[in-house]
């Protein structure tokens, strides 16, 4: 298992549909809503942090070198934790004892179609999701805005498709609780958390070490490096958070409980085909621009690639033999993302004579059925299935309660104080000097409005 140490579980809240000044650079507003599922049964929304950042608005991460160390840091073998200051002594012992906490980060999407633009704008206005070399970062925001009207009908055509909003928070809400009752069988009292929004009932309840646990299976800076990140600045704000042990579970796509979970779920699917062994495999990821692998060292490929192996070898173990492929979907802009993209290969399959298809989502996008089921019958493939997504199956969450577990000796504080933080990130000059020519260049997009609109129509479409 791959482990850290926190930094960003917070993209999640910037991910947040339900209010667009979230996006703001400035953490503190990023702090929404989060509930909790905790032994007691509460269930609620507190107040926001009044210890707002200091930091200037801008991050001034970016640099492909630098994302390359961040990687390095958080991308080791192993339970790892991202704690900076090397003095604060790490917490091996008594974890069962302790009051734990488990905080699931996990992407919001949009609940309503009326969520659906506010919710791409925070996306694309993610430094980690959208890279802009130099300059350019300072229009991430009229960019994200310009991004996101463009791309919005299209979005929304696709969550309309799904009954109007994304499933992925009640999904998430259930596994938080299935995870609670799972630890709570093995003797493990935690509450867990979901989204990491107002951080302050982890400080009312005294929580005394924290397990981070992205609900992706395979790291992506995009995903849970993105919150990593951001919940990092967050922690270093508060003297509390900044001494709490945490440990941070990278990623687990190559625990057996979820490889044998998944293994299981294909395995049923292919027995409701009439020629089961006819059956091509057919795993679809969310793609991510290749850049994120060719120059960042993103170990996202890599690691669906491992995952994909894992699974198929699970299968052979029990004497499943099927043919397989892997391919990737969602692209958005003017970028090369992950090849081969699923729409292209799923043509290709049917026109290859390829008659019976199950599909494997590897992230619970409704669009496979809809969008991809559509493509692929009129390719000439007959017979369509999907796998369902895990869930809460049982022996999924089970594996996720050993994970926390396992993680749990790992914890380190997560430390370096709000005031060593300033002074190595708050610089006013460099903040004024950004915000000037930001507001040169926004102004200047704005004026060249209908040509930019015209030219991004064409590539989003
Ligand atoms: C613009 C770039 C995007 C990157 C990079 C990206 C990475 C990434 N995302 C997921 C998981 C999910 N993404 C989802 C929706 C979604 N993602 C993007 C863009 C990027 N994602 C967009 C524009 C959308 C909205 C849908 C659309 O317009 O097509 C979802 C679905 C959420 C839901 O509402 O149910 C998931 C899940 C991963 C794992 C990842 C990097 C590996
Ligand atoms: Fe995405």
């Amino acid at each position: 298992m791959e482990a850290a140490s926190l930094s960003g579980v917070l993209s999640y809240t910037k991910l947040s549909s339900s209010n667009q000044c979230y996006s703001d650079d400035r953490f503190s507003r990023r702090i929404a809503s989060f509930s909790r599922h905790s032994s007691n049964g509460f269930n609620g929304v507190n107040k926001p942090s009044s210890k707002a950042l200091i930091k200037g608005p801008f991050l001034s991460d970016g640099l492909i070198q630098r994302r390359n160390l961040h990687l390095q840091a958080i991308c080791g073998v192993g339970v790892y934790t991202l704690g900076e200051n090397d003095d604060v002594e790490s917490h091996h012992s008594h974890a069962m004892e302790e009051k734990i906490g488990v905080l699931l980060l996990n992407l919001r999407g949009p609940e309503t179609l009326k969520d659906v633009q506010p919710f791409l704008y925070n996306l694309f206005a993610d430094p980690d999701i959208i890279w802009l070399p130099g300059l350019f970062k300072l229009l991430q925001r009229p960019l994200a805005k310009l991004i996101s009207f463009l791309r919005a009908p299209k979005s929304e055509e696709g969550y309309a498709a799904v009954g109007g909003g994304s499933p992925l928070r009640k999904i998430t809400d259930e596994q938080a609780n299935a995870l609670r009752m799972a630890l709570k069988a093995k003797n493990v009292n935690v509450s867990v958390y979901v989204g990491m929004r107002y951080w302050y009932p982890l400080t009312e309840e005294a929580i005394e070490q924290l397990v981070v646990l992205p609900l992706y299976p395979q790291f992506s800076i995009s995903t849970t490096g993105s919150s990593i990140r951001v919940l990092q600045h967050i922690f270093r704000e508060d003297v509390y958070l900044s001494r709490l042990p945490v440990s941070v579970i990278l990623s687990w796509y190559q625990r057996q409980g979820y490889i044998c979970s998944m293994a299981d779920l294909i395995k049923e699917e292919l027995e409701r085909f009439a020629k089961p062994e006819e059956v091509m495999i057919f795993f679809s990821a969310h793609g991510v621009p290749d850049s994120y692998v060719e120059d960042a060292g993103d170990p996202y490929k890599d690691q669906m690639e491992e995952c994909v192996y894992l699974i198929m070898l699970e299968l052979k173990s029990r004497g499943i033999g099927n043919d397989h492929t892997l391919a990737y979907h969602i692209r958005v802009g003017p970028v090369q993302w992950l090849k081969p993209y699923t729409d292209e290969v799923l043509v290709e399959l049917g026109q290859k004579g390829v008659k019976s298809l199950l599909a494997v989502p590897i992230e619970t996008l409704e669009e496979i059925d809809m969008e991809y089921k559509h493509l692929a019958l009129e390719s000439g493939i007959e017979n369509w299935g999907r796998v369902p997504a895990l869930g809460c199956t049982s022996s999924f969450i089970t594996d996720l309660a050993d994970a926390v577990v396992e993680a749990l000796p790992s914890a380190k504080a997560l430390s370096a104080s709000r005031e060593a933080a300033e002074e190595t990130n708050y610089e006013p000059v460099r903040y004024l000097v950004k915000l000037f020519f930001c507001s040169i260049l926004a102004f200047v997009l704005l004026l060249l409005r209908p040509k930019v609109v015209f030219a991004f129509r064409n590539h989003l479409h």
